[in-house]
């Protein structure tokens, strides 16, 4: 493959209990920086996650480094390179930071321990602590660290910001900033000062669509694009925004 993208997706259908959830999603991510996909709440951006991941039913063809990968079972689909860290961080709480590393490794290939413990000094730090008793911000460092451990070529990080203290939302921005600078980053985020700051491309869902993609800044510095497509009324908008600020609100 050369010069293509690194993800591909056309015409991705899902239905759930009978909704039709993914109307037809077409996008694909280059094969460096972040990606960013947004959208108001309930959109669809998990679910067009799963669904490129294998995790639920669909229809439509997904590439990825130029191999179709539609039928392929998840395990094969993460196996080619692809490290998910899920929205609710799947951490295990009553195991050490170290264990759960250890579980995360997958063969072939040696688990880039070295890599893991020079973006996040902190989990070698707290290798035995439970994982439980890390603040929010840490859980979701030990998350995107168990995605770097292994010698991915994409990982998709599903709202790492959700739920966490907007202290803890700049610890969580440098590490997904740190990771991206290794790895190709397809990243599904409300915080749009945090979008700014880490992404390159943006792609916006509205109802189960694609209604934008583009540059990430060329979006966020029109504020009545940004209001049309995210329903939000501030844009973030200094390169200098605190990323504390400014999660998108569902006006809906
Ligand atoms: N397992 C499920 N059962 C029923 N409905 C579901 C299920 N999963 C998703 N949905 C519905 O599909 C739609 C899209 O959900 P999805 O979680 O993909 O949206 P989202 O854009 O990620 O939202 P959020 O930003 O709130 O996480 C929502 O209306 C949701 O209620």
């Amino acid at each position: 493959m050369t010069g293509g993208p690194l993800l591909d997706a056309a015409d991705l259908h899902v239905w759930i209990e009978g909704s039709h959830i993914l109307q037809g999603v077409t996008f694909s991510t280059p094969a460096t920086g972040v990606t960013a996909l947004l959208g108001r709440n309930g959109v669809g951006k998990t679910t067009t996650v799963k669904a490129l991941l294998g995790l639920v039913p669909r229809t439509g063809r997904v590439e990825f480094a130029g191999t179709e990968i539609t039928t392929h079972p998840t395990h094969a689909i993460v196996a080619r390179g692809i490290g998910y860290v899920p929205e609710d961080r799947g951490v295990f709480s009553a195991l050490t930071v170290a264990e759960n590393l250890r579980l995360a490794e997958r063969r072939p290939g040696a688990p880039r321990y070295d890599l893991v413990h020079e973006l996040f000094p902190e989990l070698r730090a707290r290798a035995a602590q439970p994982a439980g008793t890390l603040s929010g911000g840490q859980q979701q460092m030990l998350a995107i660290g168990r995605a770097l451990l292994n010698d991915n070529r994409l990982l998709i990080v599903d709202e790492p910001t959700k739920g966490l203290a907007p202290r803890v939302v700049r610890e969580v921005a440098d590490a997904v900033a740190v990771a991206a600078e290794r790895v190709p980053v397809l990243l599904v985020e409300q915080n749009l000062a945090l979008v700014r700051r880490v992404a390159d491309q943006a792609v916006v869902l509205d109802a189960g669509r694609v209604t934008h993609t583009g540059p990430a800044l060329d979006l966020l510095d029109d504020p009545d694009r940004v209001r049309a497509l995210l329903g939000v009324s501030r844009t973030s908008a200094g390169p200098a925004a605190d990323p504390t600020h400014d999660r998108q609100v569902d006006t809906a």
